[in-house]
């Protein structure tokens, strides 16, 4: 395995210079873009990596994940009353069609599909964004796990569109919470900065039926816990899920930080980091770094 990884950061490598940093955040644009890392964690606890698996990063949409895990574990099937779980086929910022289905997002890992969730979750915990550190350092094993405050603040000095999107849903009355606060709760979740070696880890979970070993917590149910991933399946790279699927084939979710994590149930989660996105705004090392692992190891769920 760790050979595998060497060569298969060896290989991708070159395509740096073919995509692009995020700079609609403008805290992100400044991020090397030379960097790559990935990291893959087995459910018997095995850790392989290489490259700048140990660099945090900022995991941005990743962090949609944990919010739907939190919702989940407090609500439970309720949460269904407020948004889908259908794949939306639209960019991630998409607001066009939030208002032909009158503020009902089609999943929870689009932006205003994230934004219902972080809603809910304003409605359950006193401090959200405490709650949600404290929730991935457990997860992680790493109590070092931090939120960049200037990423956050970059993002809300930005979040226009997002607000866009929660304004638009609370004029449908699918919004219970002041806008601007749940803002800041989203904001400051995606600008987490964790490495891929704490992503995989924090994953790990979702390849054990629910249960994350390091901690000692179920987290879900088993039942619960293939349906997180049926979602990540089916809407985990936005746009680009029905690609995902095709070159990758497992539950995965990706982040304009440039992370992807996949997750192979019942053995391994991986996660891969390389800042330069394609235009759905997916890593673009990090799909092909993932392509080949899955196709050399022949994990696929399909
Ligand atoms: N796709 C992403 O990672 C988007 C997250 C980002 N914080 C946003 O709201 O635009």
């Amino acid at each position: 395995m760790q050979a595998l990884l060497n060569e298969i950061l060896d290989t991708v490598r070159p395509l740096i210079g073919q995509g692009k940093v995020a700079d609609y955040i403008p805290a992100l644009g400044s991020v090397p873009a030379d960097q790559l890392g990935i990291a893959v964690y087995g459910n018997d606890g095995e850790l392989y990596c290489a490259g700048d698996a140990h660099t945090p990063f900022s995991v941005q949409s990743i962090s949609k994940v944990f919010s739907l895990v939190q919702a989940i574990d407090h609500s439970g099937e309720a949460i269904w009353e407020r948004l889908g779980h259908e794949p939306s086929g639209q960019p991630f910022n998409s607001l066009v069609q939030l208002e032909f289905e009158r503020g009902r997002p089609r999943n929870p890992f689009i932006n205003a599909g994230a934004l219902v969730i972080c809603d809910i979750n304003q409605s359950r915990f006193a401090a959200p964004a405490l709650s949600m550190r404290d929730f991935v350092r457990r997860l992680s094993g790493n109590p070092q796990v931090m939120v960049d405050s200037k990423v956050a603040e970059s993002e809300y000095q930005h979040r226009a569109r997002n607000a866009a999107m929660a304004y638009l849903m609370q004029s449908f009355g699918n919004f219970h919470n002041d806008v601007e606060a749940v803002l800041r709760s989203y904001f400051s979740h995606c600008a987490l900065r964790m490495s891929c070696v704490d992503l995989a880890r924090a994953f790990c979970f979702l390849a054990n039926d629910g249960f994350c070993k390091h901690s000692g917590e179920q987290i879900l149910t088993a039942r619960q816990t293939q349906q997180v991933n049926s979602i990540m399946a089916t809407s985990g790279l936005y746009d680009e899920a029905g690609n995902f699927a095709y070159r990758v084939g497992l539950p995965g979710k990706s982040g304009v930080g440039g992370g992807i994590v996949a997750v192979v149930p019942g053995r391994f989660t991986v996660c891969v980091w390389s800042p330069e996105l394609n235009p759905a705004g997916n890593s673009l090392a990090g799909m092909a770094a993932l392509e080949l692992l899955s196709q050399r190891i022949g994990w696929s769920v399909f």
